[in-house]
């Protein structure tokens, strides 16, 4: 996977509500109802993830989730970073 440039970027980011990209990385959070939610959700985001062989950093505390998403074998931000923050704003969208 190629790494895509900050223009390609910026102008990915447009497809992608509520994801602010610095650092070399996509972030967002979340902050759900408790703790069994927002696991819930982190546990279909795994599958998703495992599926695109792609995988979030991510830290969960108690209702509140931290994603960010980058390409490590590229060392930046590659189609699979968007690919993959498309498909976990599905997710959260279908559970709200
Ligand atoms: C072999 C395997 O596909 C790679 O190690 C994948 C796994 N998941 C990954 N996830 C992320 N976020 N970046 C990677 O470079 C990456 N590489």
């Amino acid at each position: 996977m190629i790494k895509l440039s900050e223009s390609e970027i910026q102008k990915k980011l447009k497809e992608v509500d509520g994801w602010e990209y610095n650092e070399n990385a996509l972030h967002t959070t979340f902050e759900f109802n408790d703790f069994k939610d927002a696991f819930s959700v982190m546990t279909r985001i795994a599958f998703e993830a495992e599926l695109q062989q792609h995988h979030p950093d991510w830290s969960n505390v108690y209702n509140k989730l931290q994603i960010s998403l980058s390409t490590h074998d590229a060392g930046g931000i590659t189609e699979n970073d968007f690919v993959l923050a498309k498909t976990i704003d599905k997710i959260i969208e279908g559970d709200s």
